[in-house]
């Protein structure tokens, strides 16, 4: 089965603003797409809608394939050692997660309880949780944030390689990112001013 991910016709209304409208999206195997646009236009909102978990006020989101998604909650719990922390959910998908610590670079971190971890070491290892997942989809909410540039070229790479071996990369950022053929859709195109129906 193939990976598909496509949207047509959204629109997102939050509180009494309808944040965009119009907006489709048709990602295959390889694809990676930018979502663009200035603060508060609905990136978030948009990533949110096509990984199933906000209501789109208007149109449709076709998915196949498992979806993984990036936001600021990594998802691992914060009283636990890092190891564990991750081993737990590479366990769930049935996995581990030793050699994505390592693609990560957070060899020695192990033992270190999440919540004693930096920004961008919590960020390095919400992406080792999202390698080790192995979803085809990967939706990315401002992946880039907290990384040093080291971490950035990681983070490029990763979802280079993710698209290279056929999976799909839809991500939020306010940066440019190096992904070979990664095409950009700016959501400022279809900001709209107050909801007045
Ligand atoms: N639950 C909510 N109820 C009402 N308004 C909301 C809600 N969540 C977000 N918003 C509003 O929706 C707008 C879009 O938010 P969103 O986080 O999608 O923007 P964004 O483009 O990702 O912004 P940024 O670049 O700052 O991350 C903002 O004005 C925000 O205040």
């Amino acid at each position: 089965m193939q990976a598909h991910l496509a949207a047509t016709d959204l629109a997102c209304r939050r509180g009494e603003r309808v944040l965009f409208r119009g907006v489709s999206l048709d990602l295959h195997p390889g694809a990676a797409c930018r979502i663009a646009g200035p603060n508060g236009i609905g990136k978030t909102s948009l990533i949110r809608i096509l990984a199933g978990l906000l209501r789109p006020f208007a149109g449709t989101v076709e998915r196949r394939g498992m979806v993984a998604l990036l936001d600021e909650r990594h998802a691992l719990d914060s009283q636990r050692p890092l190891g564990q922390a991750l081993a737990f959910w590479a366990q769930l998908d049935r996995t581990s997660a030793d050699e994505h610590i390592r693609r990560l670079g957070l060899r020695g971190l192990e033992d270190v309880p999440v919540r004693y971890l930096s920004t961008g070491q919590k960020k390095r290892a919400a992406l080792a949780r999202l390698t080790a997942q192995a979803a085809p989809i990967w939706l990315l909410d401002e992946p880039l944030n907290g990384l040093d540039s080291q971490g950035v070229a990681l983070c490029e790479a990763l979802v280079a390689d993710h698209c290279a071996t056929g999976g799909i990369a839809l991500v939020a950022s306010h940066q440019d990112m190096a992904i070979p053929a990664m095409t950009t859709l700016p959501l400022t195109d279809f900001a709209l001013a107050e909801f007045s129906a």
